[in-house]
């Protein structure tokens, strides 16, 4: 039997997307629970949570460790970009993005600053060692550090069958600067008097292997020809944006369509470039998706200045139509720019920062969420956090800055590993993490539980072969540390009422850390994570979502997972009793999938529109196939179509769809399709048009009906 580690491999923290490299981290997560082994599980909040947390902090926190800010920048590939490096260190050393992982250029520690490999897409310690049917080889680096042991439960089962569909080969990816070939002065037309284009052309390869593509480099000649001469709030040329952008899918494994996409992504908002050129230039696939960045952008823009999204309803259809309405990939990339233009906010008024971290915390960071790409999800509230509660931030930071022990992690990955193994238990998985602030403040805010009383700070995961299995290694971990009375829960034996099944324990560390253990089987671990009891609706709390809602979901998932490089990864070792596979062929599923959904093609699912009126947006639900006309019958007495008066205005108004004159009410409505109740009269705001039709009624009514104030009582 072989025994084998995989350590999670993390995206990088946040700044990591600028200059410095990844981090590779060891996701490890105590959760403490309640003293109650009912199963009633505890969700984060959806919403940004307000409230002092003085009263809920008691004072000895877990155990400090010097190690917690080993983060070190070094020198700054990226020194051109300006943006709070500290605050960044701070974030990171406080968010869980920490991964112990391969790495090429490190020093003996094992968390590096210059990771060049992509990170699994599928999140944290879940995702990154989800690779199930494989059995994994616990690499070491020369330097001791862990090597990434390429797989995770998803991504074993999705490699099975990803073959060529991906086109982007792991491991490769970091590449020697004397392997450097770009083409600076080729015919592309880039300007190469700009040689901050050259330099972030080369750090770009430096890093990823994909910006050696061809068509990668096309795209970053044309970005920068479209770019030329415009600046970001922050003083840097926006290029840099856009490369960053990339560099995040990249990060995550993202194929070259996907990351030369990401470096096009602004083109047809803030440029010539229009739909057609990316067409002929790079082909439909790549036209259309940016075509879809930029929808996302126009809805993004509306909702933000509406402030729609506060209302949770909304906020969960607009989530739910950002991915129904574009190619999930385009939902990707749209993450990794609003990603960016986070942790460079601090260009900004203080105005729209606010506005931007809050419509990020309510519609971006539970986007990152139900696309399973948790290293997103954790830099977008913890950047939000600080923008949104920068006193509790500061709080929490402070606190937990010495709590967060990553050595303590590795060093308790190692130790359960030797016993594993001496005892005969062969696993899938090890891998740990360490809470998010934000999720820790969450959790103490949702459950008003002190900092002391949260035991999943640090946590480990194993996933071994079966169910005994399970039993054993429970064994093993209490043989090893000291169990803390009280939170031992077996979900195997008695399933939650999701399906969710797997074995909880926290015990203690040197006898002062609580560390959180779960242990489940491939199965299970797949159904915790993509099936009813999938992580993302555990976080996403009560709601309850229709059947379209859930398939939307998978297949987005589906789509952004199979479109990731992190599947790609050691394809060599795939092996051939692989246990888990997916359920069809990408890129289709079969009939009877249950992850067969299909944006736009369902004919029962609901259709979400945006509804522009009275310069108020919101986003409304109607049964599949409804019309324009259904849409304007909906209103009634009370709608705001209807005057004060009770004399039905909408007879004035005039529905315009995506921008167009809707000559046929028939007209089916789509997902993300924008209906505007317009004037008729051209060259008037709503706003004027409204005011004008009420002084002449007020006129009209006046006159007819001297010192009466019709509708204003008696
Ligand atoms: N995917 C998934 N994970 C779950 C679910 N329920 C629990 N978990 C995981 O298990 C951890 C602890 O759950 P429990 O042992 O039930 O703890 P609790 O009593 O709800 O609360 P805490 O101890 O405060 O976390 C959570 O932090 C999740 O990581 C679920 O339904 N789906
Ligand atoms: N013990 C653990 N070991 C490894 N990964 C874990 C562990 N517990 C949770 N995770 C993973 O860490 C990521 C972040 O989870 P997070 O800490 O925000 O919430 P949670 O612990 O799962 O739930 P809650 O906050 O309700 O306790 C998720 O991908 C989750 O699956």
């Amino acid at each position: 039997m072989v025994v084998a580690t995989t350590i999670a491999l993390y995206a990088s923290p946040p700044s990591s997307v600028c200059s410095t490299p990844h981090q590779i981290s060891c996701d490890l997560d105590l959760t403490s629970r309640s003293s109650s082994t009912s199963p009633s599980m505890a969700s984060s909040p959806q919403k940004p949570i307000v409230g002092g947390l003085s009263s809920l902090f008691s004072g000895a926190s877990v155990k400090s460790s010097a190690s917690s800010c080993s983060y070190s920048t070094g020198v700054d590939e990226f020194s051109s970009v300006r943006y709070d490096r500290s605050d960044d260190l701070k974030d990171l050393s406080l968010s869980s993005s920490f991964c112990y992982s391969p790495a090429k250029f490190v020093n003996s520690s094992y968390l590096r600053r210059d990771h060049q490999s992509p990170i699994s897409v599928l999140h944290g310690p879940v995702s990154c060692s989800c690779s199930p049917p494989m059995r994994m080889s616990r690499d070491r680096n020369l330097d001791g550090s862990f090597r990434l042991g390429a797989s995770g439960l998803f991504n074993g089962f999705v490699r099975k069958a990803v073959g060529s569909c991906v086109d982007y080969e792991l491991g490769s990816d970091s590449v020697l600067v004397d392997e450097l070939t770009f083409p600076m002065e080729d015919g592309f037309g880039v300007d190469t008097r700009k040689p901050y284009a050259r330099d972030l052309l080369r750090r770009a390869q430096l890093r990823h292997k994909i910006f050696k593509d061809e068509s990668v480099i096309k795209a970053f000649y044309e970005a920068e020809k479209a770019h030329r001469g415009q600046m970001r709030a922050s003083g840097d040329p926006y290029l840099q944006h856009c490369v960053e952008t990339a560099m995040l899918l990249a990060n995550i494994g993202a194929s070259s369509t996907v990351v030369v996409a990401g470096l096009l992504h602004d083109t047809m908002d803030d440029s010539f470039m229009s739909y057609d050129y990316i067409l002929r230039n790079f082909g439909a696939g790549v036209a259309d998706l940016v075509e879809g960045v930029s929808k996302l952008s126009q809805l993004s823009k509306l909702a933000r200045e509406n402030n729609t999204a506060c209302k949770t309803v909304e906020a969960d259809r607009l989530h739910t139509m950002f991915l129904a309405m574009a190619d999930a990939r385009a939902v990707l990339i749209k993450l990794a720019d609003r990603l960016h233009n986070m942790k460079t906010l601090y260009a900004l008024s203080p105005v729209k920062q606010q506005r931007f971290a809050k419509e990020t915390l309510e519609i971006f960071a539970p986007l990152a969420n139900r696309l399973g790409i948790s290293t997103w999800k954790v830099q977008l509230e913890n950047l939000c956090f600080k923008h949104l509660y920068p006193n509790q931030h500061n709080e929490m930071s402070t606190m937990l800055e010495d709590s967060f022990d990553e050595a303590m992690i590795t060093s308790a990955i190692e130790k359960l590993e030797q016993a594993l193994k001496k005892e005969g238990i062969s696993f899938h998985v090890l891998c740990g993490r360490h809470k998010s602030l934000y999720s820790i403040y969450s959790k103490m805010l949702k459950k008003k539980l002190t900092v002391d009383e949260i035991h999943d700070i640090h946590g480990l995961r194993l996933i071994v072969d079966n169910e005994g299995d399970c039993y054993k290694a429970l064994g093993v971990v209490h043989s090893l540390w000291s169990e803390v009375p009280g939170k031992l829960k077996d979900y195997i034996t008695h399933p939650k009422f999701n399906g969710y099944q797997s074995l909880h324990t926290v015990v203690m560390d040197n006898g002062t850390v609580p560390l959180e253990v779960q242990i489940r089987t491939q199965e299970m671990h797949l159904q915790a994570e993509f099936g009813f009891a999938a992580h993302w609706r555990y976080k996403e709390g009560d709601c309850k979502y229709s059947s379209f809602v859930l398939q939307m979901v998978e297949w987005a998932r589906w789509v952004v997972t199979w479109h990731c490089e992190a599947m790609s990864k050691d394809r060599s070792s795939i092996s051939s009793s692989d246990s888990i596979k997916p359920p069809c062929k990408f890129p289709s599923h079969s009939e009877d999938c249950p992850a067969s959904y299909k944006p736009n093609s369902s004919q029962d699912g609901p259709v979400y529109v945006i509804v522009i009126e009275n310069d108020k947006m919101s986003v409304q639900e109607f049964p599949a196939s409804s019309t324009v006309s259904d849409l304007l019958s909906r209103a009634g007495p009370g709608s705001s179509r209807w005057s004060m008066y009770g004399i039905p205005a909408k007879e004035e108004l005039r529905p315009r769809l995506n921008q167009r004159p809707v000559s046929d009410l028939k007209w089916k409505l789509k997902m993300g399709d924008v209906v505007e109740l317009t004037p008729t009269i051209p060259d008037e705001s709503l706003t004027e048009y409204r005011e004008e039709i009420q002084r002449m009624y007020d006129r009209g009514l006046a006159f007819s009906r001297p010192g009466t104030m019709v509708g204003w009582g008696s």
